[in-house]
C-alpha cells in the first residue's frame, strides 16, 4: 500500500484519465456476475414506455420523530421529511427528482434503498417488495442498488487507498475471494470511468473533484449494480466539469443498461440527463412528466415558479418571460400547512379549497401528473395569478426581477 502523503503523482486534472490509459484499461464491464433478474442487456433508452418498472413507490412516508425530555425519551412531533410519495421507475430509465433544498429529495432516495427506515408504505424493486424483506435477503438486494453521494470528499473515507475503498463492497458481498478475479474488476472498473490502473494504490485526496466523483461511480459500480440513487452527484463540482460527469453517467447508462434516480436541486443538471422529472414541494411529488414536457409546460404554480428561476440564454426571451418569484421560506416540514402544502406561496391559491384537501397527484394531460386542484384552468388561463406571498414580474412592466410587478386580482 502506498504512502498517502507520498507526491509522486501527476498534477490531477479532471480530462478523464482514460485518455492516456493504456487500451488494456479501456472497455470491458466487470466481471462480478449479476445476481437475480432484471438487469436488461445492452443499450437502452429511456422513454420506452413498455419497459417494466424497475422500482416501484407505493405511498412512501419518511417520518423522523421529534425528541423532547431529559433523555430525549419523548416524541413531541415529527418532521414529514417524505409524506406519501408514489413513483415507478421504468427499468433502463433515469428519473431526475427536483425541488428546493429540505425538500424531502435525499430522504425519498435514502428511503429508497432502506439506509433510512420508511414509516410506512411501499417499496417495489422488480417485483419484490424491499420492506418486507431482512437480513441476508436485504444485503442481496442492496447489492443491486447503489447510491452516489454528493460530496465525493467526504464520502469517502480518506484513509483507504482506492483500492481499499472499492474492495470493501465486494467483500460485504463476498465477492473478493477470487483475488485475480477482483484484480480484473477493480481495473475494469476503473477504466469504466476514465481512470487508469494506477489510481488504485492513491488517495481521495490525491485526486481532484471530478476524478474524485469518477471514484465514487466507481465504487457504486463495482457491485454491478441496477439501480443507481445519486444524490446531488455534479453540485460539489465546477460547471465545466459537471457535464463530463454527466457524460459519463449517461455513458455507463448506455453501455450498462442502468436505471438512475438522479437527485439535484439545479434543474440545468438534470434536464438534458432525465426522462422522467419529478418535482418534490415539502415532501410529496407536486408534479411528474417527461422532461421534455416538464420544462416546456409546467403546470403547477411551484414548477412554474422553479423554472421561471432558470435564465434563459436568449437575452430577448429573458427579457419578455414572466417570472414568479417565490416569497418566504419553505415552511417547516415538521408543522406543514394544511391542504394543499404549496398553498401558503402559491399565486392561484383559492380560498377554501386549497387551504382544505390535499392534492392528488393525477394525470392532467397525457402522462403529465400535476397534484393541483386547479391545473387546468391555471393552463387555460381561466385562472390568474394575485399576489400572496409570491410576487409576479410580468414583462414590459418597467419592474427590475425582484420588485412587484403587475397584479392581476382574482375573479
Ligand atoms: N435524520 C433526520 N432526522 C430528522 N430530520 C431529518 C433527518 N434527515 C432529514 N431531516 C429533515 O427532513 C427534511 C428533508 O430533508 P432532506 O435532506 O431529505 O431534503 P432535501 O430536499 O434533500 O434537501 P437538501 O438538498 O438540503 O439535502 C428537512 O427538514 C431535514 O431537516
Amino acid at each position: 500500500m502506498s504512502d498517502p502523503n507520498e507526491k509522486n503523482v501527476t498534477e490531477p486534472t479532471d480530462t478523464p484519465m482514460a485518455e492516456t490509459a493504456s487500451t488494456a484499461e479501456t472497455g470491458p464491464t466487470p466481471t462480478v456476475p449479476a445476481q437475480g433478474g432484471g438487469t436488461p442487456s445492452g443499450p437502452t433508452r429511456a422513454g420506452d414506455a413498455d419497459r417494466a418498472p424497475l422500482i416501484e413507490l407505493r405511498d412512501l412516508k419518511v417520518h423522523f420523530p421529534i425528541k423532547s425530555g431529559l433523555l430525549f425519551d419523548r416524541t413531541v412531533g415529527y418532521v414529514y421529511a417524505v409524506d406519501g410519495v408514489s413513483l415507478s421507475i421504468r427499468s433502463g430509465e433515469t428519473y431526475g427528482l427536483v425541488g428546493e433544498s429540505g425538500c424531502g429529495k435525499s430522504t425519498l432516495g435514502r428511503g429508497l434503498l432502506r439506509l433510512v427506515e420508511p414509516t410506512d408504505g411501499e417499496i417495489v424493486f422488480d417485483g419484490t417488495d424491499l420492506r418486507a424483506l431482512k437480513g441476508e435477503q436485504m444485503r442481496q438486494a442492496r447489492r443491486r442498488m447503489q447510491m452516489i453521494f454528493q460530496d465525493p470528499l467526504s464520502s469517502l473515507d480518506p484513509r483507504q487507498s482506492v483500492e481499499s475503498l472499492l474492495v470493501e463492497g465486494l467483500k460485504a458481498h463476498g465477492l473478493a475471494d477470487d483475488k485475480a478475479e477482483v484484480r480484473k474488476t477493480l481495473r475494469d472498473t476503473l477504466a469504466a470511468v476514465g481512470l487508469p490502473a494506477s489510481a488504485l494504490s492513491k488517495y481521495p485526496h490525491e485526486f481532484s473533484g471530478g476524478q474524485r466523483q469518477r471514484i465514487g461511480i466507481a465504487r457504486a459500480l463495482v457491485l454491478n449494480p441496477e439501480l443507481i440513487v445519486a444524490d446531488e452527484p455534479v453540485s460539489a463540482l465546477d460547471v465545466s466539469i459537471q457535464a463530463q460527469v454527466l457524460n459519463l453517467m449517461e455513458d455507463l447508462q448506455n453501455e450498462r443498461g442502468l436505471t438512475y434516480l438522479i437527485i439535484a436541486h439545479d434543474l440545468a443538471v438534470v434536464r438534458h440527463i432525465a426522462d422522467t422529472v419529478g418535482v418534490m414541494y415539502l415532501g410529496g411529488l407536486v408534479e411528474e412528466a417527461s422532461s421534455e414536457d416538464i420544462y416546456r409546460e409546467p403546470m403547477h404554480p411551484y414548477t412554474k415558479a422553479l423554472m421561471s428561476a432558470v435564465p434563459v440564454p436568449d437575452p430577448t426571451v429573458e427579457d419578455r418571460r414572466e417570472r414568479i418569484l417565490l416569497a418566504g421560506d419553505l415552511p417547516s416540514p415538521a408543522n406543514p400547512p394544511s391542504g394543499c402544502r404549496f398553498h401558503t406561496r402559491c399565486p392561484w391559491a383559492q380560498p377554501t379549497r386549497c387551504a382544505n384537501e390535499r392534492p392528488q397527484l393525477r394525470e392532467v394531460v397525457g402522462g403529465h401528473r400535476v397534484a393541483c386542484h386547479f391545473a387546468e384552468e391555471i393552463a387555460d388561463g381561466r385562472l390568474r395569478p394575485h399576489e400572496v406571498e409570491a410576487e409576479l414580474v410580468r414583462p414590459d412592466d418597467g419592474a427590475a426581477p425582484g420588485a412587484p410587478g403587475e397584479l392581476i386580482p382574482t375573479p
